[in-house]
């Protein structure tokens, strides 16, 4: 394995430049940058990703020191003109996917303008990631500013191995689909190998929209995209908890002398009020966070239980974000308004109820606020993750302390022991607050001990190994397959094979290898290009072309008229052998259709979008417009019911690509292509896309080149991705001559 490329839209620093023209680098605020910054710095990776200023803004004389700046911290930056920070960063990736994923739809705008910018942006990364990249590389991309880029990177580095992470929630598929450019979305994300989620909720949501959107299917978490599997996670994000630690304990021993007005307050608390207890608010001014909803519960908690009035007190950290958003200006102004209006109504000459600070702290700051509070408030409506709820806990050397927190936020899956709350109950958080401050010691230990336990052993570092780990045994596990890629030497090989050969014997499956599939199985009839290609095969000296299909023989019949070819139809039930009559296989009988019939349509009255396709000896149920879901469902109870009704009657069902079909036992592609095999070949040929096939690959001959289409399980030798391979590997088949 090569160097480790982490890219994200924002760099773990913000470049700033000063009223006197100088250079300011700070560190970038938001859960990503803090928490990533620890892998970085521990590893061998380079970050690629913006400073935080538009390319504009840097003074000519002042860029060669910002690229040291950067480069500095292993850091590669991309450039973006405030153009594109305000159609890509302020406009699609914050006034469009940030409020749809946390499910603000009275937030989010559709403006075919920004998408463009977004698709543009996330082009522009991919080239700064493919410039860097050398082939044993690992590219790890974050969040959903960058949702395209695994695919942009995929279309120029088919073979790299690509990991993502969504940092933020995924939504229900329901809310999901409302975006008009849904497709292009899950396209760009499955262009990674491997995509990780904080829970396992936005997991599922996400294969969900994979499954209902674009159709794959889902097989526990992979996702089957016809040339390459792609798999999903989850995988909660933990905090530097030694670094939180470590410094809360710093803290303890040393108390610092700054003269912060942070300080000065957290020093007036401690000597002047010290019976007052400290409730901690700490986030970006964001209103996927509760803020506003959170001041208003402080103000009905003084009002319900007056007794605390002048005895606790909330300071409040609000770190500015997305300013060039009209929501986040808004939400400031609510913000400050309801700050007044509560310390208005409740202050006294002893004591103001909120302290409220609007800016980003220095990390000393931050743990002075941790370890200083009794409790910490959380109450978020929609969070992926929230690390201050971690950062609040690490810091707690002596184990005290209380953390309330959303069930909204995705720290709340791993944090059982914290209060949990419903964040739009207003009951049940003052009653909450209540309790907290009134927990007895041993029992804020006990619950703290529990925590601890937890963020100290699944933190970030451990969090980014699993990541990478998982990630590289999706890859590995393309290597486990069975069946090997046919590839350019092998068709090299292949060809020499064919042309060298004295009898030649192919047999194609049609649906899925021949043509690709649509949602009405009788539109899908060949197309002038691949009756010019088999009529060229067939044509070829000693060769004989047989499609060999599951569909009746009426339809074959009138697909494929004057070829010269042959034709095997309902999965070997008839066979049509060249400028020759249909004939039957095997003797059978099809009594039994009329007891099977009213089973299938009571599946089809309970399944829209199903229907059953009657054959000569064999009946179909279709699912493939069915709810994938309620599809798969039903096939299983089909399934099962049908099993118990068919055992005495030498049928058996045969489970297609989103079909099941009753048939004879006796009857299968093997057995039929077996039977034409009486003369001797040299070269015989099989390819297939679906379970049927296998038959194929298992009854013809060792020396059959057998071939799978996709990157299923399977008995062929080989496989092959897809149906435009399968016509390019027929045609370069035709054009041997001999
Ligand atoms: O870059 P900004 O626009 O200033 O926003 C800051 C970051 O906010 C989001 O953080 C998320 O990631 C955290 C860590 O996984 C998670 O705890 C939190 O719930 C998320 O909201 C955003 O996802 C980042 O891309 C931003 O950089
Ligand atoms: O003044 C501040 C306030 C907060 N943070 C950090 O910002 C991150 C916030 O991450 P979180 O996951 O809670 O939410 P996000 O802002 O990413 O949505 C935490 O690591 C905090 O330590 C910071 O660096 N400076």
């Amino acid at each position: 394995m090569g160097k480790t490329i982490i890219v994200s839209n924002r760099l773990p620093l913000q470049i700033n430049i000063t009223e006197n023209n100088e250079l300011e680098v700070t560190p970038s605020v938001g859960g990503l940058a803090t928490g990533l910054k620890s892998f970085h710095q521990e590893g061998d990776s380079i970050w690629i990703g913006w400073t935080g200023i538009a390319e504009e803004d840097i003074p000519d004389a002042l860029e060669k020191e910002v690229i040291q700046e950067v480069k500095n911290q292993d850091c590669i930056p991309v450039s973006l003109t405030s153009d594109e920070i305000e159609k890509f960063y302020y406009g699609f990736s914050n006034r469009t996917i940030w409020p749809l994923f946390h499910y603000f739809m009275e937030f989010t705008e559709f403006d075919p303008d920004h998408w463009e910018a977004y698709k543009a942006v996330n082009k522009k990364y991919a080239e700064a990631v493919i410039e860097r990249l050398d082939d044993d590389d690992v590219v790890w991309v974050h969040d959903y500013q960058l949702l395209l880029l695994p695919e942009y990177i995929r279309r120029k580095k088919p073979n790299v191995t690509i990991g993502f992470f969504n940092h933020i929630p995924f939504p229900s598929s329901e809310v999901f689909r409302t975006l008009p450019w849904r497709e292009e979305v899950l396209r760009g994300m499955l262009g990674a190998d491997l995509i990780g989620f904080h829970t396992y909720d936005y997991e599922r949501h996400f294969l969900r929209s994979v499954n209902r959107i674009l159709r794959y299917d889902i097989n526990f978490n992979s996702v089957n995209i016809g040339n390459r599997i792609v798999r999903s996670d989850s995988f909660p994000m933990g905090i530097d908890y030694k670094k939180f630690h470590k410094a809360a304990k710093e803290h303890k021993d040393q108390p610092r002398s700054e003269n912060s007005d942070i300080q000065k307050k957290l020093d007036y608390h401690k000597y002047v009020t010290r019976n007052t207890k400290l409730i901690l608010s700490i986030d970006r001014l964001d209103y996927t966070k509760g803020i506003a909803n959170r001041i208003r519960a402080f103000g009905y908690f003084l009002e319900k239980y007056p007794e605390y009035q002048e005895k606790v007190r909330l300071i409040m950290l609000a770190v500015p974000s997305r300013t060039n958003v009209p929501q986040y200006q808004l939400l400031k102004k609510e913000i400050d308004e309801l700050v007044g209006r509560i310390n208005g109504k409740f202050a006294t000459i002893n004591w103001t109820p909120i302290w409220y600070f609007y800016r980003a702290m220095p990390f000393e700051n931050l743990i002075d606020l941790y370890a200083s509070s009794d409790v910490a408030l959380i109450t978020p409506t929609r969070d992926g993750m929230n690390l201050v709820a971690k950062e609040y806990i690490a810091t707690r050397t002596d184990q005290t302390g209380v953390l309330i927190l959303s069930e909204m936020a995705g720290a709340a899956h791993e944090l059982n022991e914290a209060l949990i709350i419903n964040p739009n109950n207003f009951e049940q958080i003052v009653d909450t607050m209540k309790m907290a401050l009134e927990m007895p010691e041993e029992e804020q230990i006990r619950r703290n001990k529990i925590l601890q336990k937890r963020l100290k052993r699944y933190n970030v570092e451990r969090w980014a190994s699993d990541f990478m780990k998982s990630l590289r045994e999706t890859k590995d596990s393309r290597k486990a397959f069975k069946s090997i890629q046919l590839n350019d030497n092998i068709k090299k090989d292949l060809f020499d094979k064919y042309s060298a050969a004295q009898h030649r014997i192919l047999f194609l499956d049609y649906d899925g290898t021949l043509r690709k599939f649509v949602d009405k199985p009788d539109e899908a009839h060949p197309d002038a290009d691949l009756l010019d290609l088999i009529g060229r095969l067939g044509e070829q000296k000693n060769t004989r072309v047989v499609i060999i299909s599951g569909r009746d023989k009426e339809t074959l019949g009138n697909w494929w008229k004057n070829l010269p070819i042959e034709l095997i139809s309902e999965h070997g039930v008839w066979n049509r052998p060249v400028d020759k009559e249909w004939q039957l296989t095997e003797n059978l009988n099809n009594s039994w259709m009329s007891t099977v019939r009213p089973v299938l349509e009571t599946f089809v009255d309970r399944t829209p979008g199903t229907f059953i396709e009657e054959k000569n000896f064999s009946l179909a149920w279709h699912y493939r417009k069915a709810n994938p879901e309620l599809g798969e469902v039903r096939a299983n109870e089909l399934s099962a019911v049908l099993k118990d009704m068919i055992s005495n009657h030498g049928l058996s069902v045969l489970q297609g690509n989103k079909v099941l079909e009753i048939k004879n036992s006796g009857v299968n592609k093997g057995k039929a292509a077996n039977k034409l095999l009486v003369e001797k070949y040299d070269f015989i040929f099989a390819i297939g896309d679906d379970w049927t096939d296998e038959y194929l690959f298992t009854e013809l001959p060792d020396h059959t080149v057998s071939v799978k289409v996709g990157r299923n399980k399977t008995e062929a030798k080989y496989f092959i991705d897809d149906v435009d391979e399968v016509r390019a590997l027929l045609s370069e088949f035709a054009s041997l001559t001999r």
